[in-house]
């Protein structure tokens, strides 16, 4: 895991800002290739970009920060009902850190189930909507951003099998106000700095700001997007598919005293029978294979591990020739 000693803070770089403005973009259209391009260069230059995407509303984001504050709210013993078979996708606690996840939110009754597991009786019928709703949302952006990142690569014609190859994971965490009574304007390490393990990560923060990235030349970036936005990070998944012609970028959380911060993240995870390999498009005598094949459990089993989680990086360790 990498450390988080103090580096340079630089104020003066900020993140790529795209529009998806989803209505005029469609495969094939020029709008698409322009978007396409920017994507790509964003993701080459920093692993990640912030996007406008116009078909989450303002009012949905409010519906699903309501949403996460009542379920925040329920009691220690409740929230621990929210578990799952997969390691380290049910309810997580840890200092100020917590945290509430649903596998396959965008299957209907994945989500039912989730809110049948807090609420016996009667599963919320709101909050089930409100949460199935906004991850169709953030799915079909997630699909957009991997159909053009293949495209870009020239590899498009594996997209099928690259999306049947795909589960999500949604997240909903909270990170507690660090001294919410005391005068110490101090701010605390909310999560430490890591790389995603998985294909793309969709983020959203609440108002309240604390996510910061890790430039190629090792300065932290304070990332600020509007109320509007999301911030589209490259997992590590996706490095071999493109024989590591993108990077996944370092990120961490910092929040700012007496401020209780709550994000979203819908992850796109592979399966865990899914082979992790480079096409042979993306492998020539000027880009000799990067990493072996490797299944993505086996993968998965390795960063749970010591040796995993205290590697520099798990991926380079578990599989770069
Ligand atoms: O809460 C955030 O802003 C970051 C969350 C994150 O990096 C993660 O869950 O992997
Ligand atoms: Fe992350």
């Amino acid at each position: 895991m990498d450390s988080d000693s103090p580096l340079p803070l630089s104020d003066s770089i900020q993140l790529p800002l795209i529009n998806f403005f989803d209505q005029s973009l469609t495969p094939g259209t020029s709008k698409w290739d322009k978007v396409k391009a920017d994507v790509r260069k964003a993701l080459e230059d920093f692993g990640c970009f912030e996007v406008f995407f116009d078909k989450v509303s303002a009012e949905l984001n409010k519906s699903v920060l309501e949403a996460m504050k009542e379920l925040f709210d329920l009691p220690i013993q409740t929230k621990k009902r929210n578990v799952s078979s997969k390691p380290f996708h049910g309810y997580l606690c840890l200092n100020l850190y917590e945290s509430l996840a649903i596998d396959d939110p965008n299957v209907a009754e994945k989500v039912n189930d989730f809110t049948q597991q807090l609420w016996p009786d009667h599963g919320n019928k709101r909050i089930r909507e409100v949460l199935h709703e906004f991850s169709e949302k953030l799915k079909e952006m997630d699909v957009m951003v991997r159909r053009m990142i293949l495209e870009s690569f020239g590899i498009e014609k594996y997209i099928e099998q690259h999306l049947d190859s795909t589960n999500y994971l949604f997240r909903m965490i909270k990170y507690a106000a660090p001294s919410p009574d005391e005068e110490v304007e101090e701010t605390k390490l909310g999560l430490r700095s890591h790389t995603d393990k998985n294909f793309i990560t969709i983020l959203h923060q609440y108002q309240v700001d604390g996510l910061e990235i890790k430039t190629k030349d090792e300065k932290w970036i304070k990332v600020k997007p509007t109320e509007h936005s999301f911030i589209i990070l490259v997992g590590d998944s996706m490095c071999p598919i493109l024989n590591g012609r993108l990077s996944s970028p370092y990120h961490r959380v910092l929040i700012p005293a007496k401020k209780t911060r709550y994000t979203t993240v819908l992850f796109s995870v592979p399966k865990a029978e899914a082979i992790i390999d480079s096409p042979e498009e993306l492998i020539d005598e000027e880009h000799p294979r990067v990493f072996r094949p490797f299944k993505f459990s086996d993968f998965r089993d390795f960063f749970n591990t010591e040796a995993g989680g205290t590697a520099e990086s798990a991926l380079h360790s578990f599989c770069a020739l």
